[in-house]
């Protein structure tokens, strides 16, 4: 709560006429999702909009070998753009008896979506529901028949795909009640997440080569301020006008300015059905284990 309250303070110090208020919120875990959740209903009577950013990687590998080849292969630009095939993770199991990266990046969030329902969903005005997504979303670390991706080495993908269905699928049960959802992708940005894989000095190091892969590559955003481009855009937006079906990339060109672009996400609207109806059933489930 240290950081927070710093944040707090800066935002406070840039912003004097705003109300900041902090919040403990651990969604990686069911007890403090629910307690959280709880607190804000208490708080507010409406939500205009709720930014799911929170996400980990664990234990990243990167396979030197799968790099050298992408990189003089035609793939190489796409390997930049998504890290498609050259990394992996070693997922845990939560005291939850949840797999860590699906609670964290996506079921978490889920639940703290449909608790906080009743403030996100009111007829008089519309809200937005934001995800930060990625490029390394792919299909092909998802499966229906392993949701919390406990055979595969890929559960980071497979969070980041199964948040865009879920955003899908969000869209069609709640537009008609005001809730508009939106996936963003902020780029790759120099943040503890790509420090746990390569160390800080090591992408200081190679900070030019970086610069000037993103001229190839709008998708170098590199800092926290360039890859929130989407995020604060998705802000000025009317939801009513956003497509439930792209994905909103921050990029940054090769002389530094930055914009958003949609992309169309690979998405099947059957398989997004199906998500939400299993992750019902797993909230089902875990409610009544709390029980
Ligand atoms: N960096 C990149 O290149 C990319 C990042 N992303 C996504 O951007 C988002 C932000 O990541 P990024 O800033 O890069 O990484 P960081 O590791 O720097 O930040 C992760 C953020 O998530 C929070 N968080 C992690 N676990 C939990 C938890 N169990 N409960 C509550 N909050 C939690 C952290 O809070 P705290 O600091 O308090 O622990 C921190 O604010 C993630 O969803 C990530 O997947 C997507 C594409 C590329
Ligand atoms: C010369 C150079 C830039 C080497 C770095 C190689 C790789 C470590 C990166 C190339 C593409 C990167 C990437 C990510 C992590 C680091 C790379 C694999 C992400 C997977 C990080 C998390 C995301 O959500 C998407 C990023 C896509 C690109």
């Amino acid at each position: 709560m240290q950081r927070a309250e710093a944040a707090r303070q800066a935002l406070l110090t840039s912003h004097p006429e705003s109300e900041v208020a902090v919040l403990k919120l651990d969604v990686g875990s069911i007890r403090s999702v629910l307690h959280a959740a709880q607190e804000v209903k208490l708080r507010y009577n409406r939500l205009d909009y709720l930014y799911l950013n929170a996400g980990i990687m664990p234990n990243p590998q990167l396979d030197i070998k799968a790099f050298f080849k992408g990189l003089f292969s035609s793939n190489v630009i796409s390997m930049f753009a998504t890290g498609e095939g050259i990394l992996t993770q070693k997922d845990k199991t939560t005291s939850d008896g949840l797999q860590e990266v699906f609670v964290t990046n996506l079921f978490g969030h889920y639940l703290l979506v449909r608790e906080l329902e009743p403030l996100l969903c009111q007829p008089e005005k519309t809200s937005q529901v934001i995800w930060t997504s990625s490029s390394n979303a792919h299909r092909s670390a998802f499966s229906l028949e392993d949701l919390q991706h406990l055979r595969g080495t890929e559960p980071y993908s497979s969070s980041k795909y199964a948040s865009d269905l879920l955003s899908v699928a969000l869209n069609r049960k709640h537009n008609q009640q005001g809730m508009y959802s939106s996936v963003i992708c902020p780029g790759l940005v120099m943040t503890n997440l790509t420090y746990g894989i390569l160390p800080s000095f090591f992408w200081t190091l190679i900070m030019p080569i970086m610069w000037l892969i993103r001229v190839f590559t709008n998708t170098f955003t590199l800092t926290p301020y360039n890859g929130a481009e989407a995020l604060f855009w998705l802000f000025m937006q009317k939801p009513e006008s956003l497509d439930a079906l792209v994905k909103y990339h921050s990029l940054t060109s090769g002389l530094g300015n930055n914009y958003t672009q949609p992309h169309k996400m690979d998405i099947d609207e059957d398989m997004s059905e199906a998500l939400y109806k299993k992750l019902q059933d797993l909230e089902d489930e875990v409610r009544q284990r709390l029980n």
